[in-house]
């Protein structure tokens, strides 16, 4: 309720803005935004719904955004080299031709706005059940903080290691049940009629919340922790199978981000609520002697309250009877054996899911030593304290995942995922040394926000390589796998701060510094993520490029990286086409030189291997099929020898010259085919090719991606002795084009080649007119600028 007023709120007062100029008007109508919200009945269908598709549809950023949750003929802007183009999201592009197309920021046009499906919540029972589902979500975050305090609360007169294991305990029993009992806990939910088993899960819910007070022991707290979280296994799909009852097929996608946003937007809003509370009590203590309440147990009344309104909403809410769907859920450990067999045979995917684990990790070591941290360890906080320190987790999370792709623009994604790693270690390890409660506080918020960033930008470049395991399972496995990093992460810092205790340095004969396990797991835990992150780094580092810190400096000043080549002085432009076996790069390179010679440019269209006198020779060497069982080594090595050759002979003296390269083929495909195809070490590869070639890399690259079962079925001719390899190595290859792409979409173009030829050249025109170098040069323009003008 209180989301869905806020939410109003806000729409009202975008509209305010976007209609009127700043003056007295405008305060005006934002007063009467507050009156007119009070008075907007929440089940009406009408206006404030329909405002929210006005004022969303006009600027919507669809950035990550998998096509097939777009409209059919949005129109999109993707960016390279600074320029914007429009693509056409065409009516044709079947979902499982599409992850990765859509790594854009869009805008859609009028058409688009015009077709868009009406939003999720402009139906009444939806709605409800939304409110229903964002009250459930607070009270989960509430018991979350709630309960690890009341840990703190029961044990503080036990000391130091027993608070510190006493608050893991609960984490512990909060994190378990889901692991061992997901799928039992599934299949019994699938037997009742889902609106009463999630009225039912939150009574029962109430009863626990309120019983942890009244019984006012530690191990009932764990046992009820325990049975909250049964209870929560059995309202999740239950609650899952009456959104997809209640919303239109079409509304799914929006029903689906308001879910995400009940489930985890509470959070922040759950820890706000905890501090008010907490800080009320401790006033009211103060200001009535009568009052002896503890603010812990005045937060579960609120808890258990919440949950009661959601049971109320549930109970008054129509839903179609039916039970939850009974597909068998697998169990976590199947989840994640099965997701990483698929996704980790990929080197920069593997130094990606490690990353982003660790980042987790970090935020769980943070979350399960806070209390001790806050409460008896140096940091000498309260209730309030530790609530705070929570919320900074939850919205620095928020923040950075809502951030993550848009971050630092210029900067490689791989490089914005390692650095995102490192920042999360620095920040830990200073919050570990610092006892200063604000500063902690916001290096919490900090380390929680890079960490949210790794995730988001981590979260897209698996997303683009997840093939056929597709999103669904590669996102079921990234959660399987957090939930499993946390696990550990609790079973480790928990008792590490407990068994480490409570230590005091003296540093000179009037000076102590404290430093307790607490301190010491968020050190370790730092120190460890430095380490991740670098290694991360150099797993996903796939080429060459600009020095690290050079590359930051311009990213942080909004310029593109400095190409850290041999001839940074070229005034050419330099596109190369990559893809995997009969994508069509070479039709569509011809087709693009004529296009540009058709505009008077200075083309030289060539090709990888075979451009130059020694390149034919090479080519011949590496195709011919009577040459199997070539080193792999060898291969790598003949592979930039030819680029070597081609770069100083052709491709330099041309964009010297100020032409346009179209190349068919070229770094990319030694990283793709000899990196992964021949699992040679991608950053040796990328090392080798950036000494072959000076460090020369091309403006643009347009990868045409085709599924080599399409691909290998296009040639007449018999397979070369690449072309002839087994159908996993080719699978690999596209994976690794796929992921280098997603790792710096600004210098990609991924284009769908299973899309008609003329589909496809219309994408690319539409692209590279953008980042095409002005044919007249300026001084030519500023003479003819004064010429008078030739009438008819
Ligand atoms: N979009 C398309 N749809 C269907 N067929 C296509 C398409 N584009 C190209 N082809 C056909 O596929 C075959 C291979 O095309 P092309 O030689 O351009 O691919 P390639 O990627 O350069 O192959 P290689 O791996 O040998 O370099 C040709 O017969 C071409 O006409
Ligand atoms: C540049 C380059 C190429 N290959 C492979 C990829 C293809 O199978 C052949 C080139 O044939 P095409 O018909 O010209 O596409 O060589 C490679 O393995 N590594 C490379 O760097």
């Amino acid at each position: 309720m209180i989301v869905a007023v806020a939410a109003h709120l806000y729409l009202w007062h975008r509209l305010v803005r976007a209609t009127t100029r700043p003056g007295r008007i405008r305060r005006w109508l934002t007063a009467l935004t507050v009156v007119l919200a009070a008075l907007v009945p929440l089940r009406h269908d009408g206006s404030p719904l329909d405002l929210w598709n006005l004022c969303v549809t006009k600027r919507t950023h669809y950035a990550n955004v998998p096509c097939e949750a777009l409209p059919e003929g949005t129109t999109l802007r993707r960016r390279a080299s600074g320029a914007r183009c429009p693509v056409r999201i065409p009516h044709s592009l079947k979902p499982d031709k599409s992850p990765g197309y859509a790594d854009i920021m869009t805008t859609p046009g009028r058409s688009a706005a015009r077709r868009k499906p009406p939003h999720a919540l402009t139906s009444g029972p939806f709605r409800r059940l939304w409110t229903a589902m964002s009250i459930h979500g607070l009270g989960d975050w509430l018991s979350l903080v709630a309960l690890t305090a009341v840990a703190g609360t029961l044990t503080a007169g036990s000391g130091y290691r027993a608070q510190a294991l006493a608050v893991g305990g609960v984490l512990l029993a909060k994190l378990l049940p889901a692991v061992l009992l997901g799928p039992p806990a599934a299949a019994l939910a699938g037997r009742f009629d889902r609106r009463l088993t999630m009225a039912g899960a939150n009574l029962a819910m109430f009863a626990l919340v309120l019983s942890v007070p009244l019984v006012g022991t530690y191990l009932w707290t764990i046992i009820a922790v325990v049975l909250l979280e049964l209870a929560a296994l059995l309202w999740a799909p239950a609650k899952d199978s009456a959104v997809a009852s209640l919303v239109p097929k079409e509304r799914l996608t929006s029903a689906r981000s308001l879910n995400l946003l009940a489930a985890y937007g509470t959070a922040p809003v759950a820890a706000a609520l905890f501090v008010v509370v907490a800080v009320a009590t401790d006033l009211g203590r103060s200001l009535s002697p009568g009052f002896t309440a503890r603010p812990t147990d005045v937060a579960l009344l609120v808890n258990a309250a919440i949950y009661l309104a959601s049971a109320a909403c549930l109970l008054t809410l129509k839903i179609p009877p039916g039970q939850a769907s009974a597909v068998p859920v697998p169990s976590i450990l199947r989840q994640i054996t099965a997701g990483w067999r698929h996704l980790a045979a990929d080197r920069p995917v593997r130094g990606l899911i490690v990353g982003m684990l660790g980042a987790v990790a970090a935020v769980g070591a943070v979350v399960s030593v806070a209390r001790t941290h806050i409460g008896p360890g140096a940091l000498g906080g309260g209730d309030a304290a530790y609530g705070t320190l929570l919320g900074a987790v939850f919205l620095g999370m928020a923040f950075g995942l809502s951030l993550g792709p848009r971050t630092l623009r210029e900067l490689s994604r791989g490089r914005l995922f390692g650095l995102s790693i490192i920042s999360v270690g620095v920040l830990l390890a200073a919050a570990a040394l610092i006892h200063n409660l604000v500063v902690v506080v916001l290096l919490t918020g900090a380390l929680a926000a890079c960490a949210g960033i790794a995730w988001s930008v981590g979260l897209s470049a698996v997303d683009a390589q997840a093939g056929d395991l597709g999103r669904g399972r590669t996102l079921s496995f990234l959660q399987a796998g957090a939930r499993a990093a946390l696990i550990v992460a609790v079973l480790v810092a928990a008792p590490l701060a407990g068994l480490f205790g409570h230590h005091v340095v003296r540093i000179a004969p009037d000076v102590v510094y404290r430093f307790d396990g607490a301190n010491l797991v968020l050190l370790v835990c730092g120190l460890l993520s430095v380490v991740l992150g670098i290694v991360s780094l150099r797993h996903v580092e796939g080429r060459g490029g600009a020095p690290l810190a050079t590359d930051l400096f311009e990213a942080l000043r909004g310029r593109k990286p400095v190409a850290h080549s041999e001839d940074d002085d070229t005034g050419g432009l330099f596109i190369a086409f990559e893809g995997g076996e009969g994508s069509g790069k070479t039709t569509q390179s011809r087709l693009l030189a004529i296009w540009l010679r058709d505009q008077g440019f200075d083309v030289v269209q060539t090709r990888e291997p075979g451009s130059t006198k020694v390149g034919m020779r090479l080519r011949a060497i590496l195709l011919d099929a009577a040459h199997q069982g070539l080193s792999a080594r060898s291969e790598a090595l003949l592979y930039s020898a030819d680029r070597a050759e081609h770069v100083e002979k052709v491709i330099r003296p041309a964009l010297q010259r100020g032409a346009l390269v179209v190349t068919d083929r070229y770094i990319d495909s030694s990283l793709a085919y000899q990196g992964a195809g021949r699992a040679l070490d991608s950053s040796e590869v990328a090392k080798l090719n950036e000494w072959a070639t000076g460090g020369l890399l091309p403006d643009l690259t347009v990868l045409i991606d085709v599924p080599p079962s399409i691909g290998l079925t296009r040639f007449a001719s018999p397979a070369d002795r690449i072309e002839a390899e087994p159908l996993e190595f080719h699978e690999r290859v596209r994976r690794e084009f796929r992921a280098l792409a997603a790792a710096a979409p600004d210098r990609y173009l991924v284009v769908d080649g299973t899309l008609p030829q003329e589909e496809v050249s219309r994408i690319i025109q539409d692209h590279v007119r953008e980042i095409l170098p002005d044919p007249v040069p300026q001084e030519s323009e500023d003479s003819t600028g004064t010429m008078p003008a030739i009438r008819d």
